[in-house]
């Protein structure tokens, strides 16, 4: 469990990589508090050495005021000064921390993904990180400012009457009760609210993936409802923070605040009256008081947002100590080139372009396999593709087939057994550089928002515009593409929803086919097309495995009658094995399977 100290550690961390800004805006901000506390001090010379003393040297009055009004101007604009850095700070530090956290995300292994609503991670990266922002806002802007202002009042207090000050200061022991007492209070909701508002999020994020199915099914009312419930849980919690935060808050200090006032008016008003007390240190006095408050308020305003942020922060950290999949000294080098900075990238895709490429011999010996401990779904697999072979897996739903290749993409490790590229334990590999030299065509092909041809070079510079019309025009995606308004430059919304389902998969196989992979996997699609598309389909996937180790999760068996090996998958086994001819022969499961596709 981590402490509260540890995540002040780690804040301060991100903080004091822009030490020199925050150098700055403290000193500045040192300067403006002091210059504004000097306004009282300015009012009492004036009022005891010259008003109330009758003295007639108007001069000297008129020096004084132009003082104030220039320790004000300069006060105004420090105060500009000093904000500006700070709020420019708190945003880069939340900057940097967002893309250290998307880094990592992207190195979360692919089981963290199956366990984690998708809203909760964007939580993380969306609402923790804005509210951490807060913190470093408020932290730096209000907590430094309000303790400057106060520590400069209460000198500025001794510096005209101990006694004054010495009453001021038992102000503090009570605030600092009523703070604990509020904080105390607050944090049970705060952490609540926060955990609510990932939850929300994770619904909402599901609710809106699947509108067509809520909207064909009808659910509208049931998903209102359930979505209602959450909100109106929501609102209760907020209410009841709110009702702490007003009972015991700014309402509590300003109170004690004014009344101290009016007992200091009450006895030091007729001591001055019989001279003890000089009517300047009195006005000044109340002047400081009335700005004593203040930064008090400011504070309890931001406490919330602090704990909030604490809360926040914590989370995130959680999120970023799960273990990611890093390559030896990946992380390191990560960290220190901020991830986001050119020359990181410039490293890294330099480090991952200089994996060599393999021949892609791909074996499997004795892999067993489970997603959740005990309940095993692959169970001592071996098989072996040599390079540029196709090897077709087939076998009911739920038998195993994707299973197999995410581990071959190195998503899951293997319980038992080993996979090897080229003799190479995958496991030795950088997951990096294990993917580096494989393509995958999903059974979904998914498109991301932008336009065709980023969609097939995926913004890889070594893939210039002539090869991405080159892949579609192999896959005979050319022709649907050209016809588009707006041919290659055509946007994708996201999903590539205005597309069909074929065209999605061609341009999909474009995207393999650009990156010039060895080892290819391929997820057929099981959406029904069209007779025309399903022969440009096998046309393009001719194209596409030629030369490269292919594996192909078939649904259709007519797709795999020329691949080289057919591995018939059952219950997580492979049950039977060989190309189309010899099963055949066989008339075993492969045989029925394929009689009752053809309507045999
Ligand atoms: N992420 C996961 N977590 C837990 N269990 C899973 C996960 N993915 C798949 N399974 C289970 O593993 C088994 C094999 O699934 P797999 O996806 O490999 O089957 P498949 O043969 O590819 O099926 P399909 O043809 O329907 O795609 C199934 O029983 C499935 O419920």
């Amino acid at each position: 469990m981590r402490t509260k100290t540890t995540v002040f550690r780690r804040l301060l961390a991100y903080a004091l990589l822009y030490k020199g800004r925050i150098a700055w805006a403290l000193l500045i901000l040192l300067v403006s508090t002091g210059a504004q506390l000097a306004g009282p001090y300015i009012a009492k010379i004036i009022i005891d050495q010259h008003i109330s003393s009758g003295s007639r040297d108007y001069a000297a009055v008129l020096r004084l005021i132009g003082l104030y009004v220039a320790l004000l101007l300069a006060t105004s604009i420090l105060t500009y000064v000093q904000s500006y850095l700070l709020q420019g700070t708190a945003l880069q530090i939340i900057r940097r921390m967002r893309t250290d956290l998307m880094n990592h995300i992207q190195r979360m292994p692919v089981r963290y993904f199956d366990s984690t609503p998708i809203g909760q991670v964007v939580s993380r990266i969306a609402n923790d990180t804005e509210a951490i922002k807060e913190l470093f806002i408020s932290f730096m802007a209000t907590f430094v400012v309000s303790g400057a202002t106060i520590i400069g009042i209460l000198a500025a207090l001794f510096l005209l009457d101990a006694r004054l000050a010495l009453y001021t200061a038992a102000l503090l022991p009570i605030v600092a009760v009523i703070m604990w007492i509020h904080l105390r209070f607050s944090k049970v909701y705060i952490t609540i609210m926060r955990a609510r508002l990932a939850d929300m999020n994770a619904r909402l994020n599901e609710w809106i993936n699947v509108m067509p199915i809520i909207q064909a099914f009808r659910r509208e009312k049931e998903t209102i409802a359930e979505f209602e419930e959450l909100n109106m849980d929501r609102y209760r919690n907020q209410r009841k923070q709110f009702r702490v935060f007003s009972l015991s808050s700014r309402n509590a200090v300003g109170l004690i605040g004014s009344l101290v006032t009016a007992l200091v008016v009450w006895h030091f008003g007729s001591q001055a009256l019989q001279t003890t007390i000089s009517f300047g240190v009195l006005y000044a006095y109340i002047d400081y008081l009335s700005r004593f408050t203040q930064p008090i308020i400011g504070i309890f305003d931001q406490l919330m947002n602090a704990q909030r942020a604490y809360v926040s922060a914590d989370r995130v950290f959680n999120l970023m100590d799960e273990p990611g999949e890093y390559g030896e000294g990946e992380r390191a080098m990560l960290e220190a080139s901020s991830a986001a900075s050119v020359t990181g990238l410039a490293e890294r895709r330099h480090a991952a372009s200089s994996v060599p490429r393999p021949e892609g011999t791909v074996a499997f010996d004795r892999v067993t396999f489970s997603y959740k401990e005990g309940i095993p779904v692959l169970r001592d697999i071996s098989f072996q593709a040599k390079r540029g072979e196709t090897v077709a897996l087939v076998g009911h739903t739920g038998s195993g087939k994707s299973s197999i290749m995410n581990l071959l993409l190195g998503f899951y490790e293997p319980d038992d057994g080993s996979i090897t590229i080229d003799g190479k334990d995958i496991r030795s590999f950088s997951k990096q550089a294990l993917r580096k030299h494989m393509g995958i065509v999903l059974q979904d092909p998914f498109l991301f928002a932008g336009d065709i041809k980023f969609n097939v070079s995926l913004y890889n510079p070594e893939i210039t515009l002539e090869r991405v019309q080159q892949a579609l025009r192999e896959v005979g995606a050319a022709p649907f593409v050209e016809r588009l308004p707006r041919g290659y430059d055509e946007p994708v919304v996201e999903r590539g929803s205005t597309l069909s389902a074929g065209q999605r998969q061609l341009i999909s196989f474009a995207r393999a086919l650009a990156f010039d992979p060895a080892i290819l996997i391929l997820d057929e699609a099981t959406a029904s097309i069209d007779s025309e598309t399903e022969g440009l389909i096998q046309t393009a996937l001719k194209v596409l495995s030629e030369g490269r180790t292919t594996f192909i999760i078939a649904h259709r068996l007519s797709t795999i009658k020329e691949a080289d090996q057919i591995l018939v998958l059952h219950r997580g086994e492979i049950v039977e094995r060989g190309s189309h001819e010899e099963l055949m022969r066989r008339q075993g499961r492969y045989y029925r399977m394929y009689r009752l596709q053809v309507g045999a």
